[in-house]
């Protein structure tokens, strides 16, 4: 799929930016604190109705402006399609051709975006939260109904905690929440288990063409209770679990247990990435990373997301720029900023490319 148009109305510090835009590969160019990012932040939100810069919808309305809006016509392999979010003090509203779209499941993957911004840097070395963020935000562009399993289990859990903290507390409602909250648990961890791995196995292929040392990647699902395809099986270990947290979460007031604790560790060559690699390798692992999302997302939909290079490009070294320009194919819509317009020098692209640049939210072609 890719962005045909997009419109920016009070987004950020830009006041109404429309740009038609070709396939191939877009460079956004400009100093500091232009507005480049906060391009890529919008064709970002239109995918995942998210922010990766703030959870403050309201921060991206524009300075002495009471509402936003971002408008996009995307081109998919067999039609075109019409996006729209809006933002005002009230809170967001959805539409798909014009119509207004009540679910965010429902709009969620209608437009796919992968981004690679420094941020992504702190994955490995953040808190277990951080990564349970990359999961949640990816996955969520994989299945409606992650989306939705997610939204009820953190719903559960919200009335769970909000049922522990009074001060009487009737132990069958209690059961009856926890229950429910454990059928859902189980949705999450099944989605969470085959997506890490089908992602680790995409990842583990582009790596290998970055460093051909036999370097071999793994992620660790560290779940509330070791998983199981066996449905009752891992039902009765979450009950079991549940049963035996019950106790202490009456006293604490809060549940202990749950995909809200869950962590991703991941290794190379059996040791932890936050402890062991290299920025350098670290880096490559991210890449390979983004990249097996753009794959899977396409062994799921048939079609390719648009790929967002936030400030990374630069920091990649010339056989790694050359390596994830080369190997991606050309249908994969791409938009790199940077500081440097010479760095594309030297590097043989085979897609086509359009210059912008960009100063004080004004973004110009050539
Ligand atoms: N809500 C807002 N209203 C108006 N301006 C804003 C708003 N939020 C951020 N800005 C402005 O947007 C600019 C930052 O834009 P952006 O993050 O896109 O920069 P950039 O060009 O990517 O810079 P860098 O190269 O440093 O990453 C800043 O000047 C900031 O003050």
């Amino acid at each position: 799929m890719r962005l045909t148009k997009l419109r920016l109305h009070d987004y950020r510090n830009y006041e109404d930016l429309q740009i038609t835009l070709k396939n191939g590969i877009h460079i956004l160019s400009g100093k500091n604190a232009q507005g480049k990012t906060n391009v890529l932040e919008a064709i970002l939100y239109l995918s995942t109705t998210r922010s990766h810069r703030t959870a403050c919808d309201e921060d991206l309305i524009k300075e002495g402006k009471e509402a936003f809006f971002i408008k996009a016509e995307i081109e998919k392999t067999n039609r075109k399609e019409e996006l729209q979010i809006s933002v005002n003090e009230r809170g967001k509203n959805l539409f798909m051709y014009k119509n207004p779209v009540s679910k965010v499941s429902d709009f969620i993957g209608e437009f796919n975006a992968v981004m690679f911004c420094p941020d992504d840097m702190m994955l490995f070395n953040a808190s277990p939260r951080v990564r349970r963020r990359f999961v949640d935000m990816e996955l969520s562009k994989l299945s409606k109904t992650y989306v939705n399993t997610l939204f009820v289990a953190q719903k559960l859990l919200k009335e769970r905690n909000r049922y522990l903290k009074q001060e009487h507390v009737n132990k069958e409602y209690l059961d009856i929440v926890t229950m429910q909250l454990i059928e859902a648990t189980m949705v999450v961890m099944k989605q969470r288990h085959h997506f890490l791995k089908q992602l680790l196995t995409k990842c583990a292929q582009f790596y290998k063409r970055l460093s051909n040392d036999g370097t071999q990647i793994e992620v660790i699902y560290e779940s509330c209770v070791p998983y199981t395809e066996d449905e009752q099986l891992l039902r009765d270990r979450l009950t079991e679990k549940y049963e035996k947290s019950r106790e202490r979460d009456l006293a604490m007031r809060v549940t202990s247990v749950g995909i809200h604790k869950e962590d991703f560790i991941f290794q190379i060559n059996g040791r932890e990435v936050a402890t062991y690699a290299s920025q350098g390798q670290k880096r490559s692992i991210l890449l390979a990373l983004k990249v097996g999302m753009i794959y899977m997302i396409e062994d799921i939909i048939h079609d390719y997301p648009v790929l967002l290079l936030d400030d990374v490009f630069s920091e990649l070294d010339m056989d790694r720029r050359k390596e994830l320009l080369h190997s991606l194919p050309n249908e994969v819509q791409i938009f790199i900023s940077t500081t440097d317009i010479e760095e594309f020098k030297h590097l043989d692209i085979h897609q086509p490319i359009t210059i912008w640049s960009i100063a004080s939210g004004v973004m110009k072609q050539g």
